[in-house]
């Protein structure tokens, strides 16, 4: 004993300290030392820890009756974050940001509180209101199924806090068992809002997947096309009520995927096995349940269907209880705590000193200071906007110098967080007036042009890139609407901030081997307080994907998806009869702006190009400009092979077979000029063919710009093609798209069928009808790509297996698009699957499906490759149907 005692009470002194301290102390003497020994984060005490997530751990915190210091007035749990692994822009910022700003604008018993953010040079502390009745799915673990009376109760908060966030604009997107929490009632709190996004109209799509595997709708694995965010989070609510009823989660007795870990097979199970209930679920919540996880989301029930289920009718009052009836509910709560809270800010504010002075000498040296790096991050990614602090052109002088100035005060009003905070809501209202400015320029512009000469077609011309840019400033200023919205909530922060007078915020000491950032699912796992579950993936997010290794493709890939993602889409929402437009956003290809080839312009797919016979496009033209150009090179050369010239373009352009240069065909097909040097054309004449895509810096307009040569004849194979893809004449511009399209953004369509690749590679002889287009697509296995290009372009033979390869995956395309926007489902398209009953399954897997549910979901439709069933089912007639369309156009003009 005395051993333990000198180990635990020796600090480097001689005898007389040991002596000293296994000494019998009094009882204050313990409590003031205790009281030394205390950890404080701003005016919270430190506890035990709650739990762990992916930021790191979450404590429980408490104040003091300032009265009584003894007695702990209140209790929050306080989500501790380490401002040095938190890197800027990255996918965890915008996490923080977005739940702070979503949590400020909900005000509702069944979501989590946010009580207040602190920070200081080591945390960002979200302090919640803290929910004591613990996990939900350790709760019903612990039951091993929820009676059914319960459930509902509990169900229905679940709904109501549902309705009251998609009333506000908000979805979660990632809803499930382990972001559900209980107060010490046992109500239901909804938590985690790091997904959360804003939906602008009733029937606002979104095209970012996300939710845990589990718990994701099939709409997000499955397919490409935009989903109704909604509908996906009621989807969660149904497998949450299963859960909760079961005591398992459904489709989780797949003897091929026990584990669940093949997402992709997870899916094929979920969309081909129906639903099977236990036999102790009664027969209405089992209709219930039917009807919320269907996966046709335009057949689930919408929020307002389900509050009037049968089910949930004992419930029907609380349910009739609106979200402005919430909203005007925690007003008069606010109201009536204010005038206790008023007094108590009043004697802090007039006593600044002795507010501090409850705190130790380290507390005070430890004030808050502004990491404005994290608050000068660059705009992020469009679709993230709307819940983060983006980066203020700048933040004053001012600002900084009363940071100096109120440091003094200790006052958050004044503190540099809301200075600075605020100095970002300016700087960006600033810049917003700014676009609105240039946007009005360019309308007037537009409309001055568009009162001009029509003979004057230059004129014209700039005309059209105006107007162009109009449209993509009309864009920019939706954005920033968004962002105002998020701005508004920002500085309804600040000032709710400034309500509050402790500045002195601080962390004497949290935990010394802190290392919550760096974990992965793995070491989640080992932690003693870890959900026992893996970190969430967002699409980007790298330190999801750890575990999704069957799909875990390289960077490029994966950038390369959401890129052909964005075209489809982009696609899909053009009007046939216009004329379509295409630009590749560069950040979603994660290829470098200036160097990298890709479609620019408006004009880059024409439709006006006279019909051509069906030739495959082999060789391609890509300048380069600048100082980026061996770079482009290198990407270049990775992408399309080296046997390219790289030459001039001012001094001279290399001629075809028939002598004939770029220049010359671009006159002869009457293609648009070139808007500022970027455009997309495709060159042929009966024995050579070729695609320019030419790629101006605009930083380096002075630079010389080179262009990359390959001509390749094909007269030998034309033939052989025209013969196997009878009656499918008049494509070219399709194929030119699809060829530059992968050319530059390597198209990500794939699968893992062997056979099928070795069957093409040896053969390299294609087969163009739509029916093939799907082994087309089958050829790209994930693996092979990035080595498969190079090598291709070596010889005629790879250049005419690549040809067929594009002309494959443009037809699925093509296909895709046209299937998404008939609004027929498809003829045996399985995913629709009616629903049946009669399967049961006791085992309780919540604990251990836990281990994965949390993994957000990739957009798998690309990757589902391993499931042949899985790919989109295909008319073989809809290419031809398309690609006739854009013939009987091309001929009309
Ligand atoms: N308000 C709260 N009251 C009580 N415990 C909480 C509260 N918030 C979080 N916890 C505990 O902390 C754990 C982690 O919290 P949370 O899931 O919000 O963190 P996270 O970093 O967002 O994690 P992830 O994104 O991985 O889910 C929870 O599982 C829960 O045990």
């Amino acid at each position: 004993m005395s051993s333990i005692s000198n180990r635990h009470t020796y600090y480097g002194g001689g005898s007389n300290t040991q002596h000293t301290t296994n000494m019998v102390r009094s009882p204050s003497d313990r409590l003031s030392k205790l009281k030394r020994k205390q950890i404080t984060f701003g005016p919270y005490y430190i506890g035990s820890t709650l739990g762990e997530g992916e930021f790191g751990k979450v404590k429980l915190g408490w104040t003091r009756n300032p009265t009584s210091n003894q007695e702990v007035s209140k209790q929050v749990a306080i989500k501790l974050i380490r401002r040095d692994k938190i890197v800027k822009n990255s996918e965890k910022e915008i996490k923080i940001f977005r739940e702070i700003n979503a949590l400020k604008h909900l005000t509702h018993p069944n979501i989590v509180k946010l009580e207040e953010v602190l920070q200081n040079s080591k945390y960002i502390g979200i302090v919640l209101e803290y929910a004591s009745g613990g996990e939900f799915y350790r709760y019903i673990q612990r039951k091993r199924r929820l009676k059914e009376t319960a459930g509902c109760r509990l169900f229905t908060q679940l709904v109501s806090g549902v309705n009251y966030m998609h009333s506000k604009g908000l979805v979660h997107r990632d809803l499930k068992l382990e972001n559900l929490l209980l107060d010490k009632h046992e109500n239901l709190v909804i938590t985690d809002f790091g997904f959360v996004n804003e939906f602008l109209k009733d029937n606002d799509l979104m095209k970012t997947s996300c939710g845990s595997p589990c718990y994701a709708a099939p709409e997000l694995v499955i397919s490409t096309k935009p989903y109704e965010a909604r509908k996906a989070d009621i989807w969660s609510c149904g497998i949450i009520l299963y859960a909760m009823l079961a005591g398992y989660l459904p489709w989780d007795d797949d003897p091929q995927n026990p584990e669940g870990d093949d997402i992709a097979r997870l899916y094929y199970f979920i969309t081909r096995t129906s639903l099977k209930f236990p036999e102790y679920i009664s027969p209405i919540p089992r209709d219930l349940l039917r009807r919320l996880l269907v996966s046709d989301p335009r057949k689930r029930l919408n929020i307002r269907q389900i509050q009037q289920h049968e089910w949930l009718r004992p419930h029907s009052e609380f349910l009739s209880i609106t979200p402005e009836d919430w909203d005007n509910k925690m007003k008069t709560e606010v109201a009536l705590s204010n005038p206790q809270q008023n007094n108590e800010k009043l004697n802090k504010a007039s006593s600044v000193e002795s507010s501090t002075s409850k705190y130790s000498n380290s507390d005070k040296r430890d004030t808050l200071i502004i990491d404005t790096a994290m608050l000068l991050s660059p705009v992020p990614p469009q679709e993230y906007q709307s819940y983060i602090i983006t980066k203020p052109s700048s933040v004053n002088e001012d600002t900084s110098s009363s940071t100096q100035k109120n440091k003094k005060m200790h006052s958050r009003s004044n503190s540099a967080a809301s200075i600075a905070l605020q100095a970002v809501v300016d700087a960006e209202l600033e810049a917003s007036q700014r676009n609105q400015d240039h946007i009005n320029t360019v309308k007037n512009e537009v409309n001055r042009n568009e009162n001009m000469n029509t003979k004057e077609k230059r004129s014209n011309n700039n005309s059209d890139n105006k107007k162009q840019e109009y449209i993509n400033l009309q864009q920019v200023s939706r954005n920033d609407t968004m962002q105002d919205r998020s701005m508004g909530i920002r500085a309804e922060f600040i000032r709710s901030a400034g309500n509050n007078e402790r500045e002195d915020i601080q962390l004497k000491k949290v935990e010394t081997n802190y290392n919550g950032e760096n974990s992965t699912r793995g070491s989640h796992n080992s932690g003693k307080h870890r959900k026992p579950r893996p970190t969430s993936y967002h699409p980007g997010s790298s330190s999801g994907r750890t575990n999704l290794s069957p799909y875990d493709f390289n960077t490029f890939n994966t950038n390369t998806e959401s890129s052909t993602k964005k075209v489809i889409s982009q696609l899909e929402t053009l009007q046939f009869d216009s004329t379509p437009s295409l630009i590749v956003d560069t950040e979603a290809t994660g290829m470098p702006v200036n160097s990298s080839p890709k479609i620019l312009s408006q004009r880059s797919f024409s439709m006006s190009k006279p019909s051509l016979d069906l030739q495959s496009v082999t060789a391609d033209l890509i300048k380069f400009q600048g100082e980026n150009d061996s770079a482009a090179k290198s990407i270049h050369e990775h992408v399309m092979g080296t046997n390219w010239q790289y030459v001039p373009h001012s001094i001279s352009s290399p001629k075809n077979s028939l002598g004939r240069t770029p220049e010359e065909y671009d006159s002869s097909l009457q293609h648009p000029p070139s808007s500022g040097g970027k455009y997309e054309t495709v060159l042929t004449d009966s024995n050579t063919s070729y695609n320019s895509i030419t790629q101006e810096s605009e930083k380096s307009k002075t630079s010389p710009m080179y262009e990359a040569y390959m001509f390749t004849d094909v007269s030998t194979q034309r033939d052989k093609i025209k013969e196997e893809k009878k009656g499918s004449k008049k494509r070219f511009s399709i194929l030119s798209f699809y060829s530059s399209y992968n050319n530059n953004s390597k198209t990500s369509f794939d699968s893992s069928d062997t056979k099928s690749r070795a069957d093409h590679s040896s053969i390299g002889s294609p087969q163009l009808t739509p029916g093939h287009a799907t082994q087309g697509r089958a050829d790209l296995s994930v693996r092979d790509r990035n080595t498969r290009m190079p090598s291709m372009t070596n010889n005629t033979n790879n250049s005419h297996l690549k040809n067929e390869r594009i002309i494959s995956q443009a037809e699925s395309d093509i296909e895709d698009v046209y299937r998404r926007r008939s609004s027929k489902p498809i003829k045996n398209d399985k995913r629709y699957s009616s629903i049946e009953i009669g399967r049961d399954n006791t085992a309780n897997k919540i604990g251990t499906r836990n281990k994965r549910a949390s993994m957000m979901v990739p957009n798998l439709q690309e990757h589902n490759t391993n499931i042949p069933e899985l790919r989109p089912q295909r008319e073989q007639s809809t290419a031809k149907k398309v690609i006739d369309f854009f013939k009987r156009r091309s001929m009309r003009l």
